[in-house]
């Protein structure tokens, strides 16, 4: 075990492979090499096994158990004093194919898709230990650095929770998005919708959208490779077909069968604290989603890690008596951390102009964005 192992990524040209890369040199201060078939820059996995102490598994989701039962056959026992960690969206088989080597085994699942940001901070992570023993203090070390709230589970618990976290939250979406192509034809596709919104819609459809934006083939797998979807995805039939059957029939009885079944029972079942939580957090994402629908806003890039940057950037508006009505910090598609504030229709254009002309000019941020309102 050494304190700054060389971290040998399989899959480095993908998307975690290259965020991976991106952290491994940036944040830890560590070598990193990379194997990817066919890909410029990287080297075979024979050169991984020789060079690399700690080997990161981010491969397509399918092929990884067997991309790891060959670095088994290769490593050969050459690997017994190195860490293996994956990455997979899927635990039981990457962890028993990381194994059947003689290395230690972590397996972990980011609950996220790369990040544009550095870290996975705020954002959960699932942690396997399978077989730790000296690289324990290392590993601590890593999972601190990538700032991830973590949560401990084997294998199969893992598999069996994202059937349910994933697979399912996936299939109902996927599901909408079908019924949503049938209405097409009708009623018009996401654009002709969305002006008849309600916050529920606009969620959702976000993520349809968010699905149908990424790499088909994780959703593919997150299906296909986990054994727990299929019987999920029965149980999900039955519901639908449940309430199906309870509005076909159309009286009280079924009414009242609707409550019990989807109200009174969910509510025992899935715990008052959590439902008042879930509640919670749909208002408060629903009054951001009312907010950045705000038609007059800006946004601005703020010099980072300095203090006393957002005060300067209130009290500009301050000095030219613009009330702000709303402000969040988001992230630019491509990544810029930024603040969007929102202005009531009583605010006069002229003023915010002047704001912003002198925060450029005094070097407080930098304006990304002006809704045509306002200029
Ligand atoms: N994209 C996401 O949202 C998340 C992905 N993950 C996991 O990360 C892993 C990688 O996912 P992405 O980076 O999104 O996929 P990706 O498709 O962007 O990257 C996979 C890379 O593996 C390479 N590859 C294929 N066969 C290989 C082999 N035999 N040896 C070495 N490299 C090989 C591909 O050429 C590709 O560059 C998956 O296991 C996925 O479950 C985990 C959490 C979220
Ligand atoms: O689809 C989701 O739930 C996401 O937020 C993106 C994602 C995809 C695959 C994962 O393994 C983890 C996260």
């Amino acid at each position: 075990m050494t304190s700054s192992p060389t971290i040998g990524l399989i899959g480095s040209e993908g998307s975690y492979g290259r965020w991976l890369r991106r952290f491994f040199e940036t944040r830890m201060g560590l070598a990193v090499l990379g194997s990817d078939p066919g890909k410029p820059g990287t080297v075979e996995p024979e050169e991984l096994i020789a060079r690399c102490r700690v080997l990161v598994f981010c491969a397509p989701i399918r092929h990884t158990p067997a991309i790891i039962a060959d670095y088994v056959k290769r490593a050969g026992g050459r690997e017994r004093g190195a860490l293996w960690l994956d990455v997979t969206s899927i635990k039981e088989t990457p962890v028993a194919a990381m194994l059947a080597s003689q290395a230690e085994v972590v397996g972990l699942h980011p609950m996220t898709a790369a990040p544009k940001a550095p870290t996975l901070k705020g954002r959960a992570m699932v942690v396997c230990e399978a077989r730790l023993d000296v690289w324990r203090g290392w590993l601590a070390g890593f999972l601190g650095a990538l700032r991830a709230q973590c949560v401990r589970a084997t294998p199969e618990q893992h598999d069996r929770i994202m059937a349910l976290v994933q697979a399912m939250v996936h299939a109902t979406h996927l599901a909408q998005g079908g019924v949503l192509g049938e209405y097409a034809d009708r009623l018009g596709g996401l654009e002709a919708l969305l002006p008849f919104r309600s916050a529920s819609f606009e969620l959702d459809t976000a993520m349809l959208s968010r699905i149908l934006a990424m790499n088909p083939a994780i959703y593919e797998d997150i299906q296909f490779c986990n054994p727990y979807a299929g019987p999920m995805l029965g149980a999900l039939v039955r519901q639908i077909e449940g309430l199906r059957g309870l509005v076909a029939r159309g009286d009280d009885a079924a009414r009242a069968d609707f409550r019990r079944r989807f109200f009174t029972d969910a509510h025992a079942a899935l715990g008052e604290p959590a439902i008042a939580e879930g509640n919670y957090t749909f208002e408060r994402v629903g009054y951001l989603l009312a907010d950045l629908a705000g038609e007059r806003s800006v946004s601005m890039h703020l010099p980072e890690d300095q203090a006393g940057s957002l005060r300067r950037l209130l009290h500009a508006f301050e000095r030219q008596g613009v009330s702000i009505a709303s402000i969040h910090s988001s992230r630019t598609p491509a990544g810029e951390v930024h603040f969007r504030l929102g202005f009531d229709a009583d605010v006069a254009a002229a003023a915010v102009s002047a704001a912003l002309a002198r925060i450029e000019t005094e070097g407080i941020g930098r304006l990304l964005e002006r809704s045509p309102e306002l200029t």
